[in-house]
């Protein structure tokens, strides 16, 4: 039997679930409240719902939770979670403990089609995306679930790929009958997907952050793809007509690499581009993928470019990598056997 599951439904298709199947309408508040605040796995644990009215519930749904089939921990405490998806396929997630906080990195596809030269996601193409359900159940099934104070939309896929699903999950997260999270613990990063990124400023109030890693247009181009369709200047040209007050963060990653995009003129150029965006730099370290040509930039050169765009203004940090030892850092992951 194919059952629907209720995590990942909203009040609304909760309330015409119930109707459908005849069962008071203030039994959907009732089941929201057990699958999101109080986190049951099954229907039989809804206990102020009769068990008539269970019965028939579970005759069309159970709760939908998954639980990770593999977890990985890195000597830095990172840990990686392997979880089954539709279709005998698999993604991962990573919960990443820094001081008090305990951010959880989730995946949105299964693979990735936008094909950057320097992911292992890309390397995977792209299978599928996840449904609201399966997003979810990534915050609600890795260990230490309750502990979650933030979340990134940085592990497999474009979230700006899978839009309504993506959307769905953070109404679930941020919904006074979900998790009534600020939207201010939730990042989406996404390398441009320019219609979907003017939707998400319109439609949300997440932290956002934008995978740039290069101000020059052809070496974009070459590293991703996307650049041919959605450019670097017209992403920035968007986002300078967002009003970023409010708290609302905007970031942007860039992947430094030996020899390629990590010289001064390289940060004079990003400078530019950037001038006057109320914005974060987050240089990342560049996470070796099985055969490619491009390498890391040293420590030296990219505390160089730190301090070139600090003294143009910009807060800019290098971001600690964690989780590498077991493949779990920022582009590493692929459901690959390690
Ligand atoms: C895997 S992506 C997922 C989110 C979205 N697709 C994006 O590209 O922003 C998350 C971040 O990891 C970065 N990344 C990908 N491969 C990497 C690698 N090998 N080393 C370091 N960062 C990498 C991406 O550029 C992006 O900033
Ligand atoms: S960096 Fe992001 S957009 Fe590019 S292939 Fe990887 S997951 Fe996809």
């Amino acid at each position: 039997m194919n059952q629907q599951h209720l995590l990942g439904m909203t009040l609304t298709e909760l309330q015409e679930a119930v109707t459908e199947l005849g069962l008071p309408k203030y039994a959907a508040r009732q089941i929201a409240d057990w699958v999101y605040v109080k986190r049951v796995r099954s229907i039989d644990e809804m206990t102020n719902i009769s068990v008539r009215n269970r019965d028939i519930l579970k005759k069309k749904f159970d709760v939908g939770r998954v639980e990770p089939v593999d977890i990985k921990t890195s000597v830095d405490g990172t840990q990686k979670m392997l979880f089954p998806v539709k279709n005998g396929k698999f993604i991962e997630s990573v919960n990443i403990p820094e001081d008090e906080r305990l951010t959880i990195c989730v995946s949105s596809q299964v693979g990735c089609k936008m094909n950057c030269s320097f992911c292992m996601t890309g390397r995977m193409g792209f299978l599928g995306s996840l449904s609201a359900n399966e997003i979810l159940n990534q915050v609600y099934s890795v260990p230490n679930a309750e502990s979650i104070t933030n979340l990134v939309f940085m592990g497999m896929g474009e979230p700006l790929n899978n839009y309504d699903n993506v959307m769905k999950a953070i109404e679930l997260l941020t919904a006074d009958y979900g998790l009534a999270w600020s939207p201010k613990r939730i990042t989406l990063s996404t390398i441009g997907v320019i219609p979907n990124i003017r939707r998400f400023l319109a439609e949300s109030k997440c932290h956002l952050a934008i995978s740039l890693h290069s101000p020059v247009s052809s070496q974009r181009e070459t590293l991703m793809p996307i650049e041919k369709t959605f450019k670097a200047a017209d992403i920035i040209e968007l986002l300078r007509e967002h009003d970023w007050s409010h708290q609302r963060r905007l970031s942007f990653e860039y992947i430094m690499f030996d020899g390629l995009n990590d010289s001064l003129l390289y940060a004079r150029e990003l400078s530019r581009l950037l001038a006057g965006l109320d914005c974060r730099v987050n240089l990342i370290r560049f996470h070796k993928i099985p055969d490619s040509d491009l390498s890391p930039s040293t420590e030296e050169t990219m505390v160089r470019f730190r301090d070139f765009l600090t003294a143009k203004g910009f807060t800019c940090t290098i971001r600690a990598s964690r989780g590498e030892d077991i493949y779990a850092a920022c582009g590493m992951l692929s459901t690959a056997k390690i």
